[in-house]
C-alpha cells in the first residue's frame, strides 16, 4: 500500500496549475449516456474516481478513448448494451449513481446498486430516488440495487426539493434534459458544477436555465447531440493548495484557478491573516504568509456559496497552528471529522463536540505516522504534515488518489519535500 512520507517544515515558493474539477467531470462524463453522439470533455483530471467511472461507462456500453496522461477524453454512447450499474463499480464512488435517470432516459429502464464514496455521513438517496420518482419512474429498492422503469417515459415535475443537494440537483437535471414537458427545480444546490454542467447539457442541446440559482427550469428536448466541453477548474484542489502554502508560508500562486468560486475560503484566509491577491481576470490567486502569525477564525460549512464542506479538514489543519481557539462547525455531513483524532497525533489540539470541533492553536505541530481515512481528510494530514517539525508518514493514500492529480509532483515543485513510497504501512 502506498504511502506519503513528508519533511516539514519547508515553506512553499513558485506556481501549482490547478487540474480539471473531479465533482463536475464525473457528472459531465454521465452525461455521454443522454446521446449517441461522441462528446470530448477536455481539461479532464486523470484520478482513481473518473478512471473508474469510465470503466463503468464501459461495462454500460459506452466507447471511452482516454489514453494516459492525456487530458482530453471521448465518450461515444452510441449503443447502450447493459442498463445494469453494478455493486462493485458503483459503491466506491457516489457520483456514479447519477447513472439511474440518464439510463432510464436513454432506455426505459435500469438496474443501479446503491452508491458509496466516502464514509462521511449515512448519505442517502431518497432526495434523487423522489425526484425520479416525480418524473414519472416506478422504482423499487431491492437487495441493495434500484430498479427503475419509466414504461410511459418520463415527464416534466415541479419538484421541491426539501434540502439543497448537489448530486440530488444534478441528477435531476440530467434525467429532466430528455422528459416531456418542463421540470423546474426549487431549493437546488447553486454549486459551481452544477452550472458547468448545465453548460454542457446546453452545448449538447438541452434548454436549461437557472443553473447556479435555487431555481432551476429545464424544458425537455426529443433528444440531444454530441458536444466537445472543458471541465472547469477544480476549486476544491486549488483551495487545498491555497490552505497548504498559508499552513507551510511561503508564496505561492495558483494558475487556471476559479477565483470567484472560492469567495468564502478568501475570506477566511484573509480573516487569518495570510495575505491574498485575487484576480479574477487572470484566474490566478497569489497566497503569501511569510512570517506573520495565522489568527484563530471560527467557520460553519454551508452550501455553495458558503464555506464548502470538502475544504473543512484542510481549514482545520491551518487553525491547529493559528492562535488562539478557532470553533469549526460542520453542518452537511454528520460525520465529517475523522481527520481530528489523526490530526491530534501531530501535536493539534482539538475537541469534537457532536457536530463542532474546538481547535486550540499550538506553536508547533511535530511529525508522527498518521492514517487517511476519505478524500479530504487525507489531504488536510498532508497540510499538517507540511508545516510540522520533522517527518511525517501519512499511510492509505489511495483516497488522496481519488481526487488530486500529481499531488506530489505539484507540492514538489514548490519546494516541499514530499515523497510516495510502496510497501508495509509505518
Ligand atoms: C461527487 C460529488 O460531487 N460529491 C460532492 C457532493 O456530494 P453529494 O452530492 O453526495 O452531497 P449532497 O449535496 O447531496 O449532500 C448534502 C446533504 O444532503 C443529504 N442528502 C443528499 C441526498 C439525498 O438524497 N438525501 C440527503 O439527505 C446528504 O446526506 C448531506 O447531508 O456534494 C457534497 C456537498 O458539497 C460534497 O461534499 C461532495 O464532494
Ligand atoms: C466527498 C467527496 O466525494 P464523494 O462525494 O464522491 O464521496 C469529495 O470529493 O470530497
Amino acid at each position: 500500500m502506498d504511502r506519503l512520507v513528508i519533511q516539514g517544515g519547508h515553506k512553499l515558493n513558485g506556481h501549482i496549475p490547478i487540474s480539471g474539477a473531479k465533482n463536475s467531470a464525473l457528472k459531465l462524463m454521465v452525461a455521454c449516456l443522454l446521446t449517441d453522439q461522441p462528446i470530448t470533455l477536455t481539461n479532464m483530471p486523470s484520478l482513481a474516481d473518473t478512471r473508474f467511472l469510465a470503466q463503468l461507462l464501459e461495462t454500460l456500453g459506452v466507447e471511452v478513448y482516454w489514453p494516459k496522461g492525456e487530458s482530453t477524453c471521448h465518450l461515444n454512447a452510441a449503443e447502450l448494451k447493459s442498463t445494469i450499474a453494478p455493486y462493485d463499480q458503483v459503491r466506491k464512488m457516489r457520483a456514479s449513481f447519477n447513472v439511474l435517470g440518464p439510463l432510464i432516459a436513454r432506455s426505459g429502464h435500469a438496474t443501479v446498486s446503491l452508491p458509496g464514496g466516502c464514509a462521511i455521513g449515512a448519505r442517502p438517496v431518497d432526495l434523487h430516488l423522489q425526484a425520479l420518482a416525480a418524473m414519472g419512474a416506478d422504482l423499487k429498492v431491492e437487495q441493495g440495487y434500484v430498479k427503475a422503469a419509466a414504461i410511459h417515459g418520463l415527464k416534466g415535475a415541479h419538484i421541491n426539493f426539501s434540502m439543497p443537494s448537489v448530486g440530488a440537483t444534478e441528477h435531476a437535471m440530467l434525467t429532466a434534459t430528455l422528459a416531456e414537458g418542463v421540470t423546474v427545480l426549487e431549493n437546488a444546490a447553486r454549486e459551481p458544477e452544477i452550472e458547468d454542467l448545465a453548460v454542457c447539457l446546453n452545448s449538447m442541446g438541452a434548454d436549461i436555465s437557472g443553473a447556479g440559482t435555487s431555481v432551476i427550469r429545464i424544458k425537455g428536448v426529443e433528444s440531444l447531440k454530441g458536444t466537445t466541453h472543458p471541465v472547469m477548474p477544480d476549486r476544491i484542489e486549488a483551495g487545498t493548495y491555497a490552505i497548504a502554502a498559508a499552513a507551510a508560508g511561503g508564496d505561492v500562486t495558483l494558475d487556471g484557478c476559479p477565483v470567484d468560486a472560492l469567495g468564502a475560503l478568501i475570506a477566511k484566509l484573509r480573516e487569518a491573516g495570510v495575505t491574498v491577491d485575487a484576480d479574477e481576470a487572470a484566474h490566478t490567486l497569489r497566497i503569501r504568509r511569510n512570517g506573520t502569525h495565522l489568527k484563530a477564525v471560527n467557520l460553519s460549512t454551508q452550501p455553495h456559496p458558503g464555506f464548502p464542506t470538502d475544504l473543512q479538514a484542510q481549514f482545520m489543519a491551518l487553525m491547529a497552528i493559528a492562535d488562539g481557539t478557532s470553533v469549526i462547525r460542520e453542518t452537511i455531513f454528520e460525520n465529517r471529522f475523522m481527520h481530528a483524532p489523526e490530526l491530534s497525533r501531530l501535536g493539534a489540539d482539538i475537541t469534537v463536540r457532536g457536530q463542532e470541533a474546538i481547535v486550540k492553536g499550538v506553536r508547533q505541530l511535530t511529525a508522527a505516522p498518521v492514517m487517511a481515512t476519505d478524500l479530504r481528510a487525507s489531504v488536510s494530514l498532508v497540510i499538517a504534515g507540511l508545516a510540522a517539525e520533522g517527518e511525517t508518514v501519512v499511510n492509505r493514500i489511495y483516497h488522496l488518489d481519488r481526487g488530486f492529480e500529481r499531488l506530489e509532483e505539484k507540492l514538489t515543485a514548490c519546494g516541499a519535500k514530499i515523497e510516495r513510497r510502496s510497501g508495509e504501512e509505518e
